[in-house]
């Protein structure tokens, strides 16, 4: 089997980097986590944080088998699978056999290729720049929209109507925009108390 069908099949994998440090945003901020950066995404966004991470071609070719040795290193068993985009990778393999390894499995998402994998929880920040699958809204267990300008809250409020009751709903500042925008997302959310705010605490810490 040459590389490129191994990628197709998600027994082998682009990783642009894994660390191991805290869970910095979310519903599970402040938690230890084992964090695998997939290589490549296709969605564009302009205010991204980890552009160097779209090429996928860039980054080296890990089988499954060595992403979780790799991973098994450290103590947390809380694994969180991001990129670039994770779900333009099958993500069955490497789910399974990190699960077979006893670890917990969260994946950062914009849901915008068809759902693979077997997760704990799923984390999807839906994008303007490339439309969700429609297979992300049953499985999203947090709905985490980032806020760049101030039409983002009615893009927050169309995808709140389209994930399962049960979504957590968090609202989180564009980094560089957080000025600007950080006072009118405190008011938004003690007016509608669904929504929670979400910060980048990794960035305040300084840590990965
Ligand atoms: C880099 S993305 C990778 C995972 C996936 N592609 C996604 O967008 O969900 C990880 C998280 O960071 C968020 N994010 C990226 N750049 C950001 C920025 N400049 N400010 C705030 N959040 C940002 C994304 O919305 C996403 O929730
Ligand atoms: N500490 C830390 N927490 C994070 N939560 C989501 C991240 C991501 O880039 O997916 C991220 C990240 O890059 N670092
Ligand atoms: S989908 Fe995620 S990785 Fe891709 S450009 Fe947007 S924020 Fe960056
Ligand atoms: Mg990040």
């Amino acid at each position: 089997m040459d590389k490129k069908q191994a990628i197709d099949q998600g027994i082998m994998l682009p990783v642009m980097e894994a660390f191991y440090t805290i869970q910095g945003e979310g519903v599970h901020t402040g938690t230890p986590a084992y964090f695998i950066r997939l290589g490549g995404c296709d969605v564009g966004c302009v205010w991204c944080d980890v552009k160097e991470s779209w090429e996928a071609e860039k980054w080296p070719i890990l089988s499954v088998e060595d992403i979780v040795n790799q991973a098994l290193e450290y103590p947390g068993r809380l694994v969180v699978i991001t990129g670039g985009e994770p779900l333009m990778y099958e993500l069955g393999p490497l789910t399974g056999l990190l699960k077979k390894n006893g670890f917990t499995i969260n994946i950062e998402t914009s849901g915008a290729h068809p759902f693979s994998g077997t997760f704990d929880w799923v984390c999807f920040s839906p994008k303007k720049f490339k439309k969700p699958h429609p297979s992300i809204y049953e499985h999203a267990n947090e709905l985490k929209v980032v806020i760049f300008h101030k039409s983002d809250f009615d893009f927050a409020e169309k995808h709140a109507v389209l994930v399962n009751k049960n979504c957590h709903k968090l609202l989180q500042p564009e980094w560089s925009k957080s000025s600007v925008h950080l006072g009118s997302i405190i008011d938004y959310v003690k007016s509608r108390p669904e929504w929670k705010i979400s910060l980048q605490t990794h960035k305040f810490m300084d840590i990965p």
